[in-house]
């Protein structure tokens, strides 16, 4: 179990990956295909219903074990999207943090 300090560590790490990748366009990089995808954006849109869908089926599924895969799965694939439209993994904390 972590605390949230170093889980806010991983998703700090996780975004600032995510632009490096947007912004060097590395060979061989998943997230660097998703920002070079013929398909445009539409590419990430229809990975999130992808993952979204998974995350339901994973949930529904007696032994759960799926479901903390999936969830990651999903949360990587909307981090690309924000990155996608210049959105930052801040601007999703202080969004979250205005509910609180
Ligand atoms: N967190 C992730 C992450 N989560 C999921 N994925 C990829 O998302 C895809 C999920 O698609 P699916 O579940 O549908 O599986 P698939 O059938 O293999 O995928 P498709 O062929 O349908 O695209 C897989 O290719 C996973 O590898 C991720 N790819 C990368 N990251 C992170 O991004 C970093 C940079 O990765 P690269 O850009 O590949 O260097 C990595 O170090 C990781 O930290």
């Amino acid at each position: 179990m972590t605390d949230d300090s170093e889980t806010d560590a991983v998703l700090d790490a996780l975004f600032a990956t995510i632009e490096d990748r947007r912004d060097e366009l590395p060979e061989g990089s998943y997230t660097a295909s998703l920002f070079t995808h013929e398909k445009g954006e539409n590419a990430v849109l229809e990975k999130i219903g992808e993952e979204a869908t998974e995350v339901i089926l994973a949930a529904k599924d007696d032994d759960g074990e799926e479901l903390l895969a999936e969830s990651a799965d999903l949360v990587y694939h909307l981090l690309v999207l924000l990155a996608m439209q210049d959105a930052t993994v801040d601007d999703l904390r202080a969004e979250l943090e205005d509910r609180f």
